[in-house]
């Protein structure tokens, strides 16, 4: 069994972490990137090593971050990025090593992280909280009878322009997004990192700017023999009201020289709901935010809640003991209240599930349909799964 100090990182020591995630990664990241990337980090953020001796074997960042959560709020979150083992000391517990301190008690009441891998973090307790969908469609699909676009109300915009336009644009979308992230200077700098290294063979960002809202896109020219065959890359689409969303598909839609547009966008995302024939788009759902209650007490209470409820709740956490074992959840009006409490539980289920729940998009119920949740009193887990819904998907576009 190997034991590893874990401790934060000094300035020194930071300038390492780029080469251990490299070799982690399969990758080779440019000094320009990692800098980008570390821009992304704020004062506040937390840097921790694991060492054997003198030598650095694994790596956690964290960032404190809000996300919007049903009911409007803005839950600030321990936002967990750079994880990384060397790979010549893989699977000997150093992950779990590091995840000690960072899910510790005193830490925030919610974590999160985008996961390379789905599977590591669920033994952490993470669950999957948001998902994304990834959209590949014709352009110049017409729309369905009803739709109204102004396409002439979109101006494109050089970068510099473009940006502090955007961002007042984004934060008005995060004031009410249920998904959406807070975003510094570094985090838009790091989000629109833009190198030849970056583009694959595409255009830098273009930006596509309406009064309410905007779209950040690359194309890839391509030529056959048919003629042009090029691909617009949507990169982030964000609209305050649906006339900029409509005004804006119909403007990517009709980009010349382009047959495909591809776009990753939220779980529930209205891009089909334009078209005449939905199945012209052809759609893939892939996991999004990972949402982690490191203290369930302080965390349930920090959402709102769409009905009433009254239920016992055993919840398993063998990671984070303190959140295990029986909570009376009572939301009204809106705000729920947490206890301890040694009435016999309604339901049983893991902490995992709870933080998949936490955005609202992830149902308890469907969770329950695969076996995973033990209902003890008949209409607990529809009741609690209602309650914690939101009235959207979440949508949360930004990998960190
Ligand atoms: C938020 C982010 O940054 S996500 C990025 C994560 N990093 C990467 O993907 C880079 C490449 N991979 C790595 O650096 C490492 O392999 C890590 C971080 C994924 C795992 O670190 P390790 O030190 O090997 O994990 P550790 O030994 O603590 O494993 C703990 C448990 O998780 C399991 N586990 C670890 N990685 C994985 C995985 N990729 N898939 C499935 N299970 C895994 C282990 O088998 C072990 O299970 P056990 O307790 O039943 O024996």
């Amino acid at each position: 069994m190997n034991t590893y100090t874990v401790r934060s990182l000094t300035p020194d020591e930071l300038t390492t972490v780029p080469r251990l995630v490299a070799s982690a990664f399969l990758a080779d990241y440019a000094e320009e990137e990692i800098a980008a990337k570390d821009g992304a980090l704020n004062a506040d953020s937390t840097s921790l090593g694991a060492f054997v001796g003198d030598r650095q074997v694994g790596a956690v960042r964290v960032q404190e971050r809000g996300v919007r959560v049903p009911g409007g709020d803005l839950v600030m979150f321990s936002g967990l990025t750079s994880v990384a083992v060397a790979p010549d000391y893989r699977r000997r517990g150093v992950l779990t090593a590091l995840m000690r301190p960072v899910l510790a008690r005193d830490s925030l009441a919610v974590s999160a992280l985008w996961a390379s891998e789905s599977a590591i973090y669920g033994r952490f307790g993470y669950g999957v909280a948001t998902e994304s969908t990834q959209h590949t469609l014709p352009t110049k699909s017409a729309f369905r009878p009803g739709v109204t676009a102004d396409p002439s109300a979109v101006r494109e915009l050089p970068r510099d322009k473009a940006m502090p336009v955007i961002k007042t644009l984004y934060e008005r979308y995060a004031e009410k997004q249920v998904g959406a992230l807070t975003r510094i200077e570094g985090n838009w700098a790091y989000h629109y990192y833009d190198t030849e290294a970056t583009r694959h063979g595409q255009t830098p960002y273009r930006f596509a700017v309406h009064p309410d809202g905007y779209a950040a896109y690359r194309g890839k020219p391509e030529w056959t023999d048919n003629g042009p065959r090029g691909t617009v890359h949507v990169h982030e689409l964000v609209a305050n009201t649906p006339e900029a969303y409509t005004s804006l598909w119909r403007y990517l839609l009709d980009i010349d020289l382009a047959a495909t547009i591809e776009y990753e966008g939220s779980g529930d995302d209205p891009l089909v709901q334009l078209l005449p024939d939905t199945r012209t788009a052809l759609r893939k759902r892939f996991h999004g935010l990972h949402i982690r209650l490191t203290d369930v007490a302080a965390a349930l209470p920090l959402r709102g809640y769409q009905a009433p409820v009254d239920v016992v709740v055993e919840v398993v956490d063998s990671f984070c003991p303190w959140n295990a074992g029986r909570w009376h959840l009572v939301a009204a009006d809106g705000r729920m209240t947490v206890a301890k409490t040694d009435s016999a539980a309604d339901l049983t289920l893991d902490v995992r599930d709870l933080g998949a729940a936490y955005m609202g998009g992830t149902r308890l119920s469907t969770l329950a349909a695969a076996g995973l949740i033990a209902e003890h009193t008949t209409g607990a887990v529809a009741g609690l799964s209602h309650a914690m819904q939101a009235e959207r998907e979440p949508a949360c576009r930004e990998v960190f």
